[in-house]
C-alpha cells in the first residue's frame, strides 16, 4: 500500500518506522530538518511530490495544533479514493472535517508515546479506533494495531473525548500541581524521584497538545474532582483525624483495585 505519513515528529516517525518495511511509505514534513530523522522511505517536501505518489492511505501525525491545517493542504493534491486518517490526542473538530471532506476517513488515538512507552513493546499500552470511521481504514488500524500487541478499543467521537478528558487530564494535572510546588531535592526520596521523572516527561511534551487535551469541554469537571478531594485529604491532615484517614485510605485503596 502507498501511505503518506504528514509530520516527522515523535509519533510520524515510529509509524514510519513500523510501516515502511511492509509499505511503500513516504513523509510529508512543512520543516525539512525533521525529515533527516526517518528512514527506508521517501521523504516530500512538496505537494507535487506527494501528487506523484498517488497514496492510498494518509495518516495525519501533524503538530495537534495544526492537524486541521496539514490535511487542508494535501487534500488537493490527493486521489479521491485514499483514506485519510489522524491520530490526534484531541479529536475536537475533527468529526465535521471529515464528514465535510467527502474522503473516506479514519480516526485513531494511540494511548501512548516514546516519552514513557518503550516502542518495542507494546503489549500492555492501548489504542482507540473511533467508530464512525470507515470499515476498511478500520481494518487497517485493528491490523496494525494487533500487530502491534496493543490492546484496541472501540469508541465513538464523544466517548472518545470523555475518556481522554479522564485519562489524560487527571494524571496531567496532578503532575502539574506536583511541579509547581517542587523544591529542590538534595537527597530525593524514590517516590519523589518517580513523580519527578514522570513531571520531566510530561513537561517535556509540546505546549499545544497539553493545553487542548485540558481544554477539552469535558476537563473542568473532572479536574473539580481533584479540588474535592484535596479539600477532604486537607480536613482530614488539619484536624489529625486518624479514624478519617483510615477511612479515606481504605476507600481509595478500593478504588485502585
Ligand atoms: N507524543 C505523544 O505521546 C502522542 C501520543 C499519541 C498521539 N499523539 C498525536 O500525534 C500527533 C503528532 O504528535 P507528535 O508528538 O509526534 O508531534 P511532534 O511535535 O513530535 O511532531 C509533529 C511534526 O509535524 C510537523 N508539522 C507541523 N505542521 C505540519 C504540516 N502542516 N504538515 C506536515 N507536517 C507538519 C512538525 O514539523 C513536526 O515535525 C499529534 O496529533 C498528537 O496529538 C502524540
Ligand atoms: O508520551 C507518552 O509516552 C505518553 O504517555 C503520552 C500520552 C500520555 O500521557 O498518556 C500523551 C498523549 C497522548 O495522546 C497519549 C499518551
Amino acid at each position: 500500500m502507498r501511505i503518506l505519513i504528514l509530520g516527522a515528529g515523535k509519533m510520524g516517525s515510529f509509524f514510519t518506522d513500523i510501516l515502511s518495511f511492509q509499505h511503500e511509505t513516504a513523509v510529508f514534513d512543512v520543516n525539512p530538518h525533521q525529515l533527516r530523522f526517518v528512514y527506508n522511505t521517501y521523504r516530500f517536501t512538496t505537494l507535487e511530490e506527494i501528487k506523484e505518489f498517488e497514496p492510498e492511505l494518509v495518516i495525519n501525525a501533524a503538530t495537534v495544533k495544526y492537524t486541521l491545517d496539514a490535511f487542508r493542504k494535501v487534500l488537493p493534491v490527493l486521489p479521491k479514493d485514499c483514506i485519510i486518517s489522524d491520530i490526534a490526542s484531541v479529536k475536537t473538530g475533527l468529526k465535521k472535517f471529515y464528514e465535510e471532506s467527502g474522503f473516506r476517513y479514519v480516526s485513531t488515538h494511540p494511548m501512548f508515546g516514546p516519552t514513557f512507552a518503550s516502542l518495542n513493546n507494546l503489549g500492555s499500552e492501548n489504542a482507540i479506533i473511533i467508530s464512525e470511521s470507515d470499515h476498511m481504514g478500520k481494518i487497517f488500524f485493528k491490523d496494525l494495531y494487533q500487530t502491534l500487541r496493543l490492546n484496541i478499543f472501540e469508541y465513538t467521537f464523544d466517548e472518545h473525548d470523555e475518556t481522554v478528558a479522564y485519562s489524560l487530564s487527571i494524571p496531567f494535572v496532578s503532575t502539574f500541581v506536583f511541579a509547581a510546588i517542587m523544591k529542590h531535592q538534595e537527597a530525593p526520596g524514590t517516590t519523589f524521584k518517580k513523580h519527578m521523572a514522570i513531571a520531566k516527561g510530561l513537561l517535556s511534551e509540546d505546549d499545544y497538545l497539553l493545553q487542548e487535551i485540558l481544554f477539552n469541554p469535558r476537563t473542568p469537571s473532572q479536574v473539580a474532582n481533584i479540588r474535592t478531594e484535596l479539600k477532604r485529604l486537607l480536613e482530614i491532615i488539619e484536624s489529625k483525624d486518624a479514624a478519617g484517614m483510615k477511612a479515606y485510605l481504605t476507600k481509595i485503596r478500593e478504588k485502585i483495585k
